[in-house]
C-alpha cells in the first residue's frame, strides 16, 4: 500500500481492497473527495463503510491500492464522541493540540468551543451536557487538530431528529468557513442529501461503489424539503435493489429454500430492520 501527498485532491483511492482473513471487505474501491468537498457514504450495514474511513485515516492498512491524500492532516469522528469524562469540555479539546504552549492551548480550546456553540462551557464535564453537546465537543476536538480533512463515522446517528438538524447546520457552516473536505458515513439517507455535495452508494459485501448521485440542491437545505425527499427516495430505491441483490447471491443454495414459499428476498430484508436503510 502508499500514501501519497497530492495537493490537487483531498482523498483518493485507487483500487482499495481489504481483506479479513477469508472475508474480502471492500473490493478495488475507486473514490475521490475533491478539496472543499462534502461526500457522503451509503451502503447496507456491514458493506464496509467504516473499514474504508479507517484505511483513509490510517489506523487500518489496506491489503491492495493506494489511497492518496493531502498533506494537511485527517481528522476522524465517530458516533460516540469518546470524551475522557474525568477531565474537563476544555481538557478534552486541548488534548487535540499537546504540542502547543498550555496557555495557548486553552485560548484555542475555547476558539473552537465558540465555533460548535459551546462558549462558557469549557470548566464543564462531558457528564453535565447533553448528547448533542458532547457531539460537539468531540466536533470542537476534531478541528483543534488542525484537520482540512474530515472523516466522520454516523457522527450524528444516536442523536434525536431535532438536535441532528441543528447539528447538521452548525456542521454545513463549519465546513464552509474552514474549507474542509469531509468524507461523512451514515445509513440516512435524507441526512446524506442534506449534506452531501455527492452522494455515493456502496454495494454489500464485498463493498464496492455501485453509483455516484451528484446533490444539485441550492444550500442551506431541509432534511424534510421535497426537493431532498425526492431524491432520497430515489437512492433508497437503488439501496433497496443493492441490498436485495446481496441478499440473493449470499443466500445459501439449499433444496430448503426453493422448496418454501418465503416471501421474496428484498421485502424480508426490508421488513426484517436488516437493511439499515432509512430515507
Ligand atoms: N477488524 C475486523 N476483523 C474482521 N472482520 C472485520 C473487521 N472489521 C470489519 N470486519 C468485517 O468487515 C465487513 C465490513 O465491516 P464495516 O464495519 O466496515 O461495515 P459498515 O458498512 O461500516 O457496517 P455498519 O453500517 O453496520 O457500521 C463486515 O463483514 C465486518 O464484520
Amino acid at each position: 500500500m502508499t500514501v501519497q501527498l497530492d495537493h490537487q485532491i483531498a482523498v483518493r483511492l485507487e483500487a482499495v481492497s481489504k481483506r479479513y482473513g477469508d472475508l474480502l471487505a471492500l473490493d478495488r474501491v475507486g473514490l475521490s473527495v475533491a478539496p472543499g468537498e462534502f461526500v457522503c457514504l451509503l451502503g447496507a450495514s456491514g458493506c464496509g463503510k467504516s473499514t474504508l474511513l479507517s484505511l483513509v485515516a490510517g489506523l487500518d492498512r489496506p491489503t491492495a491500492g493506494q489511497i492518496t491524500t493531502t498533506g494537511r492532516r485527517v481528522a476522524m469522528m465517530f458516533q460516540e464522541p469518546a470524551l475522557f469524562p474525568w477531565l474537563t469540555v476544555s481538557a478534552n479539546v486541548e488534548m487535540a493540540m499537546r504540542e502547543l504552549p498550555r496557555r495557548e492551548r486553552r485560548a484555542r480550546a475555547e476558539q473552537f468551543l465558540e465555533m460548535v456553540h459551546l462558549g462558557g462551557f469549557g470548566k464543564k464535564r462531558p457528564h453535565e451536557l447533553s448528547g448533542g453537546m458532547r457531539q460537539r465537543v468531540a466536533l470542537a476536538r476534531s478541528l483543534a487538530q488542525d484537520a482540512d480533512v474530515l472523516l466522520m463515522d454516523e457522527p450524528f446517528g444516536a442523536l434525536d431528529a431535532m438536535t441532528r438538524d441543528l447539528l447538521h447546520d452548525e456542521l454545513e457552516r463549519i465546513w464552509r468557513e474552514r474549507e474542509l473536505s469531509v468524507l461523512f458515513v451514515t445509513h440516512n439517507v435524507r441526512e446524506a442529501v442534506r449534506l452531501g455535495d455527492r452522494v455515493v452508494l456502496l454495494s454489500s459485501r464485498p463493498g464496492k461503489v455501485v453509483e455516484e448521485f451528484p446533490v444539485r440542491l441550492a444550500r442551506p437545505r431541509r432534511t424534510d424539503s421535497a426537493e431532498v425527499a425526492t431524491l432520497a427516495a430515489r437512492i433508497t430505491d437503488q439501496l433497496k435493489q443493492e441490498v436485495a441483490r446481496h441478499a440473493e447471491t449470499s443466500r445459501p443454495p439449499t433444496a430448503h429454500h426453493a422448496q418454501t414459499s418465503l416471501p421474496p428476498v428484498a421485502h424480508r430484508a426490508e421488513t426484517s430492520g436488516q437493511t439499515g436503510v432509512r430515507s
